[in-house]
């Protein structure tokens, strides 16, 4: 593993769950620091990862390699003119971005000069190393190129893309859906509480379900997911009448329009930002 030091810039759930899943994955506490302004929120991440943690953003800048700026996008211009200001040569570092609806031409602008450069998209589920992070930069050392791969594939799946548009493609893909997951999830949870299962009952049912459909996938790669699905669905079945009903309130149609609202909402911060 590399002995790069990597600050987390504004730990909140997105830099929570990334720094669990590379301590989870062997990386070395100490060559990780996490700041926020927040003391409590740092308090919970020492205890649980025993990571350094700092308020001050520009010590953790000047002993760190590789910045991830990780707050919310409105807050990043905030955030990266104190950066600009600090007496540090911020050409020495690598920074990587996990903000949605912000390009690397306008973070570089935000820190006042074209500093090296990596978007990343990733997922809460990183945290339990189930995550996916789409990864664009250009001009990386091999060296760079490395260890970035190190940190994210910690978390799960890492995958390049070619172009930073597709960034916004990902953010529908993974960076968001896991909440689409969840709302489905809760649809089910809240049904199964309405036929009078208990709360206690309807989330292990429901979450077990989710778990167990996740699993066959993941251990089945040659089977389809469609043809999953169609193995739950007997001929006249029950099944049946459910699908049949999702699919005439045009699931997949709406799913679609979901993801573009995602894309181009991405695509409006970037303006508005
Ligand atoms: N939550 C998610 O599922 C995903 C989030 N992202 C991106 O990750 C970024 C962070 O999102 P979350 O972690 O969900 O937000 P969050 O609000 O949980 O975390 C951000 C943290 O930054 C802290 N903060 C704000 N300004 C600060 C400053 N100047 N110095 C130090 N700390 C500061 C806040 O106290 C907060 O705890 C966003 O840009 C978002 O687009 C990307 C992919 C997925
Ligand atoms: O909702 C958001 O904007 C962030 C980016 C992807 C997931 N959460």
């Amino acid at each position: 593993m590399s002995n790069k030091t990597i600050a987390f810039i504004g730990t909140g759930n997105m830099s929570y769950a990334i720094i669990g899943g590379m301590i989870q994955s062997g990386f070395a506490p100490q060559s990780i620091i996490a700041t926020n302004r927040n003391e409590e929120k740092l308090a919970k991440v020492a205890a649980d990862f025993k990571v350094k943690t700092t308020t001050d953003n520009i010590a953790a800048l000047q002993d760190a390699d590789v910045i991830v700026l990780s707050v919310k996008p409105q807050m990043m211009a905030q955030l990266c003119e104190t950066l600009q200001t600090a007496d540090i040569d911020l050409s020495t570092k690598l920074f990587v971005s996990v903000a949605a609806g912000i390009t690397v031409a306008r973070l570089q602008e935000m820190l006042g000069q074209p500093v090296k450069m990596v978007r990343c998209m990733p997922n809460t589920p990183s945290l339990l190393g189930l995550g996916v992070s789409g990864l664009f930069a250009q001009g990386l050392t091999s060296d760079e190129h490395t260890f970035i791969e190190q940190v994210f594939s910690s978390t799960g799946i890492a995958t390049w893309v070619e172009t930073e548009s597709q960034i916004n493609d990902i953010i529908a893909v993974t960076g968001s859906s896991p909440a689409y997951f969840f709302l489905f999830m809760e649809a089910i949870e809240e049904k199964a509480r309405a036929l009078g299962f208990s709360a206690e009952q309807a989330r292990a049912l429901v979450q077990q379900t989710a778990l167990g459909a996740a699993q066959m996938a993941v251990s089945q790669p040659e089977i389809s997911i469609s043809q999953l699905r169609a193995n739950v669905t007997s001929k006249g079945g029950t099944t049946h009448a459910a699908v049949e009903h999702l699919k005439s309130c045009n699931l997949h149609t709406t799913v679609a329009d979901a993801m573009d609202s995602c894309i181009t909402r991405a695509q409006q911060m970037e303006q508005e930002l």
